[in-house]
């Protein structure tokens, strides 16, 4: 008999899924890069992983970033390193208790114990639900508060969207409920013509219909803001912060590849992500420019000259806290001041390539008034030549059941089921001299 096999102690998977959590949250915690660049990087480094391992680590380091305010409450009580603590709390909502249980000690076990009978609901909400104090004083000016922020501490399922230039919606839900994707429930999006919704993690980009250009992934809600743009064929538009390209497949779709598409945006790197996507699109209608931050001849070349103009504004990101649950933690007072300035000051130089009678759509991937209702505000009173068109008209043609209690697009996960977004259609009025006489 093989003396030292017996004597082996067997591989402690526990055990390791708690180092491993722990290891990436030793960096995502330091703040310095978003958490699902720092779980990329960390999954390269460990090729040897299977995909269950990394789902597991994956969803336990998220399941901490949106509980951690809770967690480390929880944490206060306890002994050994606090991010130890928090990796157990994470991987205790996601693999079987059975499994941790061998990677804790006893009095471990009992702490869990302990804090698992916590009755979480008497807890004030900024630490039941994980919010730092000023996002949850501000979160408490919208309406439904709490049902809000605790859709937002759900994970999202996956949206994709079909190319409509390449595929039809139904014949896609076909294909994908009878292959390999059928496990991921494939659905219609409710609102998007466009969109499919997929429960889990599926391996999306190593599907033949993604490689083809067939099919992305892209949010309903983001679907919906080029139903609200609703470019036509050969018109002249411009995305103006067009960064990886999403909302600019589907515009250029929309124009069935005809017409002009600027894709614009400050950051070269940002647009060499989109050209890939471009190339997969098979859409032959866009023009990539890198533009200045200020004065750019281009944006000049076209002052007056675009049917229409989206602005996917840079914002917090809070709308989509679902994926991104380390933005609450990111983001702060400070930096959203500027980002004010900065969105209002784009607004101003977009705003000068509409044509007259054309549009001017400024979206932001925000729930926040400051950084939607009131910037629209303040640039309608600035620009007495632009007027707010009713957004819930213009999308219901495309998205049946859509509508919204102002002439803004708002959605929101607790009642939309989409991320939080948000949009507003503003028109630049003909001079009266361009009326004609009556
Ligand atoms: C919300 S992201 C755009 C996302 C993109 N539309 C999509 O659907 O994938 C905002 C973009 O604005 C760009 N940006 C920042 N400052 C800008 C400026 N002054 N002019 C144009 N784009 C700018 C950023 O580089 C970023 O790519």
């Amino acid at each position: 008999m093989n003396q030292k096999k017996t004597t082996q102690r067997p591989y402690n998977l526990g055990a390791a899924r708690v180092e491993q959590v722990q290891s990436v949250l030793g960096e995502v915690l330091q703040w310095a890069h978003p958490a699902d660049a720092v779980l990329s990087r960390w999954m390269r480094a460990h090729p040897k992983l299977g995909v269950r391992d990394r789902g597991e680590v994956a969803d336990a380091v998220f399941d901490v970033l949106r509980h951690l305010r809770r967690y480390r409450h929880f944490s206060e009580s306890g002994t050994g390193p606090a991010a130890r603590r928090l990796a157990i709390l994470g991987l205790s909502a996601v693999v079987t208790e059975k499994l941790l249980a061998e990677a804790l000690s006893e009095p471990e076990k009992n702490w869990l114990s302990h804090v698992g009978k916590i009755p979480v609901a008497r807890l004030p909400r900024a630490i039941r639900d994980s919010m730092p104090d000023w996002l949850d004083e501000r979160l408490s000016a919208l309406p439904n508060a709490d049902a809000l922020i605790a859709a937002m501490n759900q994970p999202a399922p996956l949206d994709l969207r079909i190319n409509p230039l390449k595929a039809d919606r139904d014949e896609m839900l076909a294909v994908l409920r009878d292959g390999p994707a059928a496990k991921f429930n494939p659905e219609p999006t409710p609102y998007s013509p466009w969109g499919i919704r997929l429960q889990g993690r599926p391996p999306v980009n190593r599907w033949p219909m993604f490689e083809k250009g067939e099919i992305e992934v892209q949010d309903e809600g983001s679907q919906l803001l080029a139903a609200l743009v609703a470019p036509k064929r050969g018109e002249m538009i411009i995305d103006y912060c067009a960064g990886a390209g999403g909302k600019t497949l589907l515009l250029g779709a929309l124009m069935r590849s005809t017409g002009r598409l600027y894709a614009f945006d400050v950051s070269a790197a940002r647009l060499a992500r989109a050209k890939p996507r471009f190339a997969r699109s098979g859409l032959s209608n866009i023009v990539p420019v890198v533009i200045a931050e200020n004065n750019d001849q281009r944006v000049k070349r076209l002052r007056g000259k675009a049917h229409r103009v989206l602005v996917d504004a840079p914002c917090s990101g809070l709308g989509t806290l679902r994926r991104n649950p380390d933005l609450k933690w990111r983001q702060h007072p400070e930096s959203l001041g500027a980002l004010l300035a900065l969105q209002a000051r784009i607004l101003r130089q977009a705003a000068q390539c509409v044509m007259p009678g054309g549009r001017l759509v400024y979206a932001t991937c925000s729930i926040l008034p400051e950084e939607n209702e009131q910037q629209v505000e303040a640039f309608l009173a600035e620009n007495p030549e632009f007027t707010l068109l009713d957004a819930g008209k213009i999308v219901a043609d495309r998205c049946k059941n859509l509508t919204f209690e102002t002439p803004m697009l708002a959605l929101r996960p607790d009642v939309h089921g989409t991320d939080g977004f948000f949009a507003a259609v503003l028109e630049r009025v003909k001079p009266a001299s361009a009326k004609p006489d009556v």
